[in-house]
């Protein structure tokens, strides 16, 4: 079996497969947690183990020690390259593009053989957009909705409000009329502000020829938007696979 594992800012995702089918997985937000949650599956023979980080080095290796001497297996790490499976890393220094949206990109391109604009909805927001013949042009980071509210949580005096009440808040989208209403509906029209500056400059360069492809936690608070948008949550692991093949 193959475990592999996407270890982005805050959540660590992770799941094992089967002769190339997912047996099981998760969201856990601690490599102990991590660990701890691999080891209550029953009967999961773990023989071979990728992942990718945006974590920093330290802690990238702490985790790779840790699964090493838990489970005795090899831990193979998605590397940053100038060009691979087909794109071009259109990074002026290539190492310096995040790993998650090299792997988004790489996973897109896969799927689609065509250009494409590759939308993360993470801890922090990412666009992404790749021509037909494979030339990444680059993209856009922003904060996503976690960070957002975070921010205005942290540096305001009266903005309070727990995890329920904004999960509730976001079920309508008209003005708000309580705190929490207002700053929720407030962070999810950024973000799907953002969207639609994207499109807009997706459809500058390409016309209508290309493919919009969505992932990340928040991606379900934006697909209304883009009808015929593929909702890939696991398009790290597609392009994990691709750069990182294991028998
Ligand atoms: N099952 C889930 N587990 C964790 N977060 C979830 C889940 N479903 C939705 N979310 C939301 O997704 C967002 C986090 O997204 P995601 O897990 O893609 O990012 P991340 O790994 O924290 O960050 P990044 O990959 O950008 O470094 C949060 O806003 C969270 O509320
Ligand atoms: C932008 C994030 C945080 C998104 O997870 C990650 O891709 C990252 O740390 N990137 C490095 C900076 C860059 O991509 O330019
Ligand atoms: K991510």
């Amino acid at each position: 079996m193959i475990l592999e594992m996407d270890c982005g800012n805050s959540f660590i995702k992770w799941r094992a497969l089967d002769a190339g089918v997912a047996v099981s997985g998760g969201v856990v937000d601690s490599d102990a947690g991590l660990i701890a949650a691999i080891l209550a599956v029953p009967a999961l023979c773990i023989t071979h183990c990728r992942l990718v980080s945006v974590r920093s080095d330290d802690e990238t290796s702490s985790l790779v020690a840790s699964i090493v001497t838990t489970f005795g297996v090899d831990v193979q790490c998605a590397q940053p390259a100038k060009a691979a499976a087909g794109v071009s890393n259109g990074y002026e220094e290539y190492a310096r593009l995040g790993l998650d949206r090299w792997l988004a990109v790489v996973g897109a391109f896969e799927l689609s053989r065509s250009a494409c604009l590759v939308l993360d909805f993470g801890t922090a927001v990412t666009a992404d957009f790749v021509a037909a013949d494979g030339q990444h042009l680059g993209g856009f980071i922003c904060p996503g909705m976690p960070l957002m509210r975070d921010q205005l949580r942290t540096h305001t005096r009266r903005i309070r409000y727990d995890d329920l009440s904004a999960e509730q808040a976001l079920l309508q989208r008209t003005p708000g009329r309580t705190t929490v209403e207002a700053v929720e509906r407030g962070c999810l029209l950024m973000m799907r502000g953002f969207v639609l500056t994207q499109l807009e400059l997706a459809r500058e360069y390409w016309g209508q020829d290309f493919e919009v492809f969505l992932t990340g936690g928040d991606a379900g608070q934006v697909k209304d938007m883009l009808p015929d948008a593929r909702l890939v949550q696991d398009l790290v692991f597609v392009g994990l696979a691709v750069l990182c093949p294991l028998p």
